[in-house]
């Protein structure tokens, strides 16, 4: 069995003159909760598409739970639950009957214990108490939960969840997180997009994130929050030796300023330079401690010393060329 629950190779999608989707390469690790990240328009939902078999690819290749798509549509879709741009309920059936209506579409689904069913994942997703409730009379989050009863009505391997927070109050978003953390609990792969920056960091293990149609970065989100550049910054009467024994080091230096420390002194400077490894695994980078002992081993005063990394947010404007919506 492959390690990966998704994986895509150049997978391409142009309509007319414009490429959606541009030559992607994706691998979402089984059991990960893979946050795919990108602003409005950036090609999330055409990708989405495309791995579910609603939309074909223009080129390249995409496999989802070790089938290739769409040839093994029929044998991978059951295993799969997706809320793709909401399902259409019913409005005036209850909560109940559409689940009903959907798990008897589903040839995979016995009839003999489709009532438990509905029970079971209206309960999961805390609607019991509105299962006769005619869905149309159902609020966004509710909607939003029912679209999720309905994607675990079968056990699953995959959740492929389109921007599952889009227009719910806070309430709301706070409880579909907290659905989505519990379906990762139990070892099911989830695949969400977001446009949301810190959705996606309080959820997600794994971050793949998307400009103009391109993947333009991927891996585990620790991974991701040491990618961006950090800096350390010396406080020092020493300028010139300070940015000497940097450069020894083979750092990076950027122009001496003044030191805004309110405890600094006068006569005293910063100094930065650019810094890749603060934990030493960059091979033959220098640690933050090799630094300061190199400083002071070549006389120079030491009178402050910080790594300041680059904020997550920061990472993704410098990859985007866009400002994220880091609304919570
Ligand atoms: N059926 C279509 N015909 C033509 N262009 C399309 C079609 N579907 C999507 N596009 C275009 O492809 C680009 C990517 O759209 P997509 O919906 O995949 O982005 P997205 O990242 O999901 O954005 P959003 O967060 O707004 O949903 C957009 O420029 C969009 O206008």
């Amino acid at each position: 069995m492959t390690e990966l629950a998704i994986e895509t190779h150049g997978l391409t999608k142009r309509f007319r003159a414009q490429t959606a989707v541009d030559g992607i390469d994706l691998a979402v690790p089984r059991g990960s909760v893979f946050g795919f990240l990108g602003p409005n328009g950036s090609g999330k939902t055409t990708t989405i598409r495309m791995l579910l078999g609603l939309v074909g690819a223009t080129a390249g290749q995409a496999r989802v739970l070790g089938g290739d798509m769409p040839r093994a549509l029929h044998d991978v879709l059951p295993r799969v639950g997706a809320l793709v741009e909401g399902p259409a309920f019913a409005p005036f059936l209850s909560g109940a009957a559409n689940l009903r209506r959907f798990d008897a579409a589903d040839r995979h689904a016995p009839p003999a214990t489709r009532a438990d069913r509905v029970a079971g994942a209206l309960d999961r997703v805390g609607l019991a108490h509105a299962a006769r409730k005619k869905a149309g009379a159902y609020s966004l989050g509710m909607k939003q939960r029912l679209g999720l009863a309905n994607a675990l009505l079968m056990p699953r391997d995959l959740l492929v969840l389109d921007e599952p927070t889009n227009g719910l109050d806070p309430q709301g978003t706070r409880e579909v997180r907290s659905l989505i953390r519990s379906f990762a609990a139990d070892g099911t792969t989830v695949f969400v997009s977001s446009h949301l920056l810190a959705e996606v960091e309080q959820l997600c293990t794994h971050v793949g994130v998307m400009s103009a149609g391109r993947l333009v970065a991927q891996g585990t989100l620790e991974e991701f929050r040491r990618s961006g550049e950090s800096r350390v910054e010396v406080v020092t009467p020493d300028p010139g030796p300070a940015r000497a024994t940097l450069e020894r080091l083979g750092l990076a230096t950027d122009a001496t300023g003044p030191a805004h420390d309110s405890d600094a002194a006068a006569s005293d400077a910063l100094v930065t330079a650019r810094f890749t490894a603060d934990d030493g695994i960059d091979a033959g980078a220098p640690t933050a401690d090799a630094i300061v002992v190199a400083l002071v081993a070549d006389g120079v005063r030491v009178r402050g010393f910080a790594v300041r990394r680059t904020s997550l947010e920061q990472r993704f404007v410098e990859l985007t060329g866009e400002g994220f919506d880091v609304v919570a």
